[in-house]
């Protein structure tokens, strides 16, 4: 699945049934939801660090949709990142930490 098409399943979510669905259940606790968010990141971690490519994707999986959907809980869109992103955009491609 697309992080975009991801995003929209998040967002319809709001609102739902917290009995029926984790992402509903996480909407409606957003500090349920950032504490998944930083568990998610730690694995993450973990598993970078111990060089496992296919152990680091599943949890790179997991990051990706526990920050959207703690975003979600906030109000920001996946529209809010990408046009920060594209905020950050420099000329040359290159950041000035790179040209250091
Ligand atoms: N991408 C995901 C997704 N990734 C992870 N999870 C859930 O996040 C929870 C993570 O909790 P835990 O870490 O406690 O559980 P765990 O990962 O099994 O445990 P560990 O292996 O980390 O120890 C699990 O219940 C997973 O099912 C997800 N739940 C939903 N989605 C997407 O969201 C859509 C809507 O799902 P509902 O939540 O069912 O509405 C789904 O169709 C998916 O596309």
């Amino acid at each position: 699945m697309s992080i975009k098409n991801l995003a929209q399943t998040i967002a319809n979510r709001v609102g739902g049934d917290p009995e029926q669905s984790w992402t509903a259940k996480l909407l409606a606790s957003p500090d349920k939801a950032a504490e998944k968010f930083g568990e998610e990141a730690v694995e993450a971690i973990i598993e970078a660090t111990k060089g496992d490519k296919s152990r680091l994707t599943s949890e790179a999986a997991d990051v990706m949709y526990h920050l959207l959907v703690m975003c979600a809980a906030h109000g920001v869109t996946l529209a809010d990142i990408e046009a920060e992103l594209d905020s950050r955009t420099t000329q040359s491609g290159l950041s000035e930490k790179a040209n250091r």
